[in-house]
């Protein structure tokens, strides 16, 4: 439904309006209401063996003789919970899938008994119709068919639901079932008479819309919710602004559309699978997890997603036809209490009516509505209780929940998705690990930020393939963007991954120091020292509790702090170097006060990480007491912790082996225990032998057979080998993959075998890839 109202022609516009909210009533509340009633009478035909409290999953393995496991039950009948007894909660799509579903069953149990052979457990069902004949279901699927074909037009598509015709098409197609059903079931005369006539007496009760009714508020939001929610987002999201010198890009032009990978369980990592963004809405459960690494682009690819939804036309973003409606929710966000709130900032004014917040709600549940929720790694005690009322509903409703988390959270979400009854799918983003890609992504920034053609991408392709693997998560590509701008002779000079994060932090002492040399003559350095200090800890604090959000009075309370540092030069204001470091937010809702947030979560863990490190110079203090975060804290400090240990490797290799000890329990305190947890932390830290043993020794542990497929992977396994070697060591890439220093380092390491299979690129099938076989001379 497209929410847009057709202009009259020669009659009144509000009589003609008020046509079409009576025409769209009908024919909601005919779907919604009408139409299930008779499916459901329907089914009740077809289940007359399942007893009234067994569940359809207990029936179902009753019939088959044998249990379904979670996966199996999810993977067939994703659309139907394991405990659901009784079809009442169940819209047409579900009906039909259950009615197709069980009749199959049905045939099968019938075709597996020789007659006199066994007991068929199908004792009340018959297997003939009422000519005598053995039943053919095919006709009353069909019929069903083109009732379910009849609500997906009247919901997705406007000028659908605004059409009158429909609604007796609508009564016609489940007349025509209810006669279907008679001859398949052999109905009495009498009990088909009385099913005819209720649909009578409904269809005509409809004639007249109720303005108390459920349906007249669905009408409602199918007339302007879509843009009441556009008026909100659309131009909020359009633009975006770069972290460092707050360049304006528009979202669309720069979105470069990225690829998943499905998770099935999360012990077992990706199942390899590529599938690009939209695929994930093709997934049978309600709950849509996104996960990524810090950066990897999941808030971006939720608000294209968003974008994407309010810009439907033939043949683009078809993906999201299945939803009429779709809200936002950010869990951030620090005020918004309910989801009565979120209703309310999404719909202003029809919540100015009287019950008009508790009827939208109820109204929204019924409509195939899209719940967009970001950042579950974030929530706070707030938010939380909106998320969980979100997914409460939606387990007994139309309505799907995509959300984004961090993999550190995903455990978290999928058990409180799990004990609500919502089922649910992972897609990891995958990481841009070809050059190809990164020098896509980058060419549409260079486009957009009028930087000459070739320029950035040509600097990139110097980089080597060590500090290249850096460069995987689009947050690292747009600080790419912003060190080309602003210390373009850097880049030259990098040599490890290490090297790149270090700079960051410069650039933007680089960027205050600019700001502040318009006010002041006055050398800045050690005050700058001081003042990123205040920053960290501030930074520090706010992620210990989980806030990204700081509000107007928490960065008073910082501005007080500089102010002593600042105290000589009165032209400088903290506010300069606040300005650089935060970026104002006006929250996305409209509602609510303003509030600061870093550039990036990314760079405020950055800053934070950079006070620990101080301090951690100064060797005075336990690690505990500097974090000074309580056990329940501790899970929010992960990735400052992997940015501490990179940054003493960096600086003070020594102190950073003293206190090792120190940093690995604070790591593992933070949860960072499986192989996946060290992976993550030697992505950060590709350097760092201290993570690389914990790594190799989780990974022989979890499996005897190591896979290598990327030359990320390649680094990886080269920094593990010298801590463990696996049973087989299997190669399979690209030659141009890897590093040079990285295969040499992974070919000197391993003791054993290595198994190489070397992927030539399409029409270089006779490529020499002396780079690769080289080190392995004489092995
Ligand atoms: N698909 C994309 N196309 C273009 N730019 C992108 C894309 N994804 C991310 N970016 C850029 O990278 C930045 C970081 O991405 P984003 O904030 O979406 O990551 P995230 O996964 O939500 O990170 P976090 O977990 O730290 O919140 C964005 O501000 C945007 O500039």
């Amino acid at each position: 439904m497209d929410g847009q109202s057709v202009q009259a022609s020669s009659r009144p516009a509000g009589d003609h309006i008020a046509d079409e909210i009576y025409a769209i009533y009908r024919n909601i509340a005919g779907v919604l209401h009408v139409a299930p009633k008779v499916i459901r009478f329907v089914v009740s035909k077809e289940c007359v063996d399942k007893k009234s409290n067994e569940s359809y999953k207990k029936y179902i393995e009753r019939l088959k003789g044998k249990e379904f496991s979670k996966t199996e039950w999810k993977r067939q009948f994703g659309m139907i919970s394991e405990d659901l007894s009784h079809p009442d909660d169940l819209d047409i799509t579900g009906l039909f899938c259950l009615l197709e579903k069980l009749s199959r069953l049905h045939d099968e149990c019938w075709r597996s008994v020789k007659p006199g052979d066994k007991k068929c457990p199908l004792e009340k069902l018959s297997r003939s119709d009422k000519n005598g004949l053995p039943r053919e279901l095919e006709k009353l699927l069909d019929k069903l068919r083109k009732v379910k074909e009849l609500r997906n037009k009247i919901m997705h598509e406007f000028e659908v639901t605004l059409a009158p015709q429909k609604f007796s098409d609508l009564k016609t197609a489940l007349l025509e079932l209810i006669e279907e059903a008679e001859r398949v079931y052999s109905l009495p005369q009498s009990e088909v008479e009385d099913q005819k006539k209720n649909v009578h007496d409904d269809f005509e009760s409809l004639q007249t819309p109720d303005k108390k009714s459920i349906y007249h508020w669905c009408t409602r939001l199918a007339m302007s919710g879509k843009l009441a929610v556009k008026n909100l987002w659309k131009t909020k999201l359009t633009e975006e602004t770069l972290p460092l010198d707050n360049s304006i890009v528009q979202r669309p032009e720069v979105f470069h559309s990225l690829d998943v990978m499905v998770r099935r369980s999360r012990r077992d990592g990706p199942d390899g699978h590529v599938l690009p963004y939209p695929d994930i809405f093709k997934a049978p459960e309600k709950a849509i997890i996104v996960s990524g690494v810090a950066g990897a682009g999941k808030t971006t690819l939720l608000k294209n997603i968003v974008l994407q939804f309010f810009e439907l036309q033939e043949g683009n973003a078809d993906y999201l036809r299945q939803f009429n409606q779709l809200i936002l929710f950010e869990c951030r966000d620090r005020t918004t209490e309910s989801l009565a709130d979120v209703i309310e900032q999404h719909f202003k004014d029809l919540c100015r009516e009287l019950e008009g917040k508790q009827n939208l709600l109820d109204a929204l549940f019924l409509l195939h509505a899209l719940f967009v929720i970001d950042g579950y790694d974030e929530v706070n005690n707030v938010s939380t209780n909106v998320v969980s009322e979100i997914i409460k509903k939606t387990s007994s409703s139309n309505c799907r929940v995509l959300i984004t988390t961090r993999p550190h959270s995903a455990r978290k979400l999928e058990m409180l998705l799990t004990t609500n009854d919502v089922n649910s799918t992972e897609f990891e983003i995958k990481p841009l690990t070809e050059l190809a890609e990164q020098l896509e992504f980058l060419t549409r920034y260079e486009k957009s930020l009028g930087i000459k053609q070739g320029e950035m991408t040509e600097s990139f392709k110097t980089l080597n393939k060590d500090v290249r693997i850096l460069f995987t998560e689009p947050i690292n590509l747009i600080l790419f963007c912003d060190m080309h701008k602003h210390m373009p002779e850097t880049i030259s000079s990098w040599e490890k991954p290490g090297d790149v994060a270090t700079d960051i932090l410069r650039l933007y002492k680089k960027l205050v120091t600019l700001k502040l040399a318009d006010v002041t003559h006055l050398e800045c350095e050690v005050m700058l020292d001081d003042l990123f200090v205040v920053i960290g800890k501030a930074a520090l604090e706010f992620i210990r509790e989980n806030a990204v959000t700081f509000s107007e009075k928490e960065l008073l309370q910082v501005k007080r702090k500089c102010i002593p540092i600042l105290k000589n030069t009165v032209e400088c204001s903290s506010e300069i170097i606040l300005s650089v470091v935060l970026k104002v937010n006006r929250p996305l809702s409209g509602a609510g006060e303003t509030t600061y947030t870093f550039h990036h979560k990314s760079i405020q863990e950055m800053f934070a990480a950079e006070f620990i490190v101080q301090r951690i110079l100064e060797d005075k203090d336990t690690l505990k007491s500097i974090l000074d975060a309580e056990p329940e804290e501790m899970s929010s400090v992960r990735e400052v912790l992997q940015y501490v240990v990179q940054g003493l490797s960096r600086c003070k290799p020594r102190l950073l082996k003293k206190r090792w000890p120190e940093l690995k329990k604070a790591l593992t305190d933070a949860g960072v225990v499986s192989f996946a947890d060290w992976q993550e932390c030697l992505r950060i830290c590709p350097d760092v032998e201290q993570v690389a043993k914990p790594a190799a020794l989780s990974k022989l542990k979890e499996n005897k057979t190591w896979h290598v497929g990327t030359g990320r992977e390649v680094a990886l396994v080269a920094a593990m080998l010298p801590y463990a070697q696996p049973d087989l060591l299997e190669v399979k890439i690209k030659p141009d993959d890897p590093s040079k220093r990285r295969w040499a380092e992974l070919v000197k390491r391993r003791v054993g075998r290595v198994h190489l299979v070397l992927q030539n690129p399409g029409g270089d099938e006779y490529k020499s890839n002396d780079d690769i076989l080289l080190p392995m001379l004489g092995t």
